[in-house]
């Protein structure tokens, strides 16, 4: 499936330019059906944009926010991608829309990824928006290479919801939507930043597989054409 590949000067315009596009879908998936949803990624990446998108007006209450993927710590852990969303996103109007964490206190993260299936069965199909990041490995959501769930998580015959990840690279245990969640929204987005991710995503758009750079499975078979948003 061809991605669509929209360069800006800087971090900033993408930033404002990716909270404008966000926030007319949202806006769009209010309107055609009465609520919307979100799911984000965290990292270093996407802290500008959920600055810029926390101060986008529209009825956040109609609005359900999620994550892609998180890491098996509590909302309390500088680790966790819940706290990164707390802090930069679910701030100034965007206080205002509900938050769905996939962090689930259990003695395991299997059964936290199970407890987490269900609570985000909330969230009526397809994601209205999903924004995903990239590592440097080409991984994405926490489909990393080696990954010891790595093929359940992207294939597409997987029913929506979370499994767990454990990998080389990914810390803690990972939370993560699968593939077949995540490949559908109506509109899906890679953010990503600077020269050595652009020359990631040259090799991912090569030939190889998956499992090597699991991005790959995004950008060949999401049902949704990617929307890749690059600043150097
Ligand atoms: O939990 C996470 O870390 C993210 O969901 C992960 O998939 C992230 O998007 C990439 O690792 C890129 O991270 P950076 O933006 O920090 O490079």
């Amino acid at each position: 499936m061809a991605a669509t590949l929209h360069s800006f000067a800087s971090g900033a315009e993408l930033a404002e330019k990716l909270a404008t596009a966000v926030a007319e879908k949202l806006i769009a998936g209010i309107a055609a059906r009465g609520a919307a949803s979100l799911a984000v990624s965290g990292g270093s990446t996407p802290k500008a944009f959920f600055q810029a998108l926390s101060r986008k007006a529209l009825d956040w209450p109609k609005v359900t926010v999620t994550l892609v993927d998180e890491r098996f710590v509590p909302a309390d852990n500088p680790r966790s991608n819940h706290l990164l969303v707390a802090e930069n996103l679910l701030q100034n109007e965007a206080g205002h829309a509900v938050f769905l964490p996939l962090y689930q206190p259990a003695a395991t993260a299997e059964e936290a990824a199970h407890l987490a299936t269900t609570a985000t069965t909330a969230i009526k199909p397809p994601f209205d928006v999903a924004i995903l990041g990239m590592g440097n490995d080409g991984h994405t959501a926490s489909f990393f290479p080696g990954g010891n769930n790595l093929s359940l998580a992207l294939d597409a015959a997987t029913p929506r919801g979370i499994v767990t990840m454990e990998a080389d690279g990914a810390g803690e245990p990972r939370l993560t939507f699968t593939f077949s969640s995540l490949q559908d929204a109506r509109f899906l987005v890679l953010h990503i930043e600077g020269e050595a991710k652009k020359t990631v995503l040259a090799k991912a758009e090569g030939a190889g597989e998956e499992q090597e750079m699991p991005i790959r499975a995004v950008l060949r078979r999401a049902a949704t054409p990617v929307d890749i948003y690059w600043a150097p």
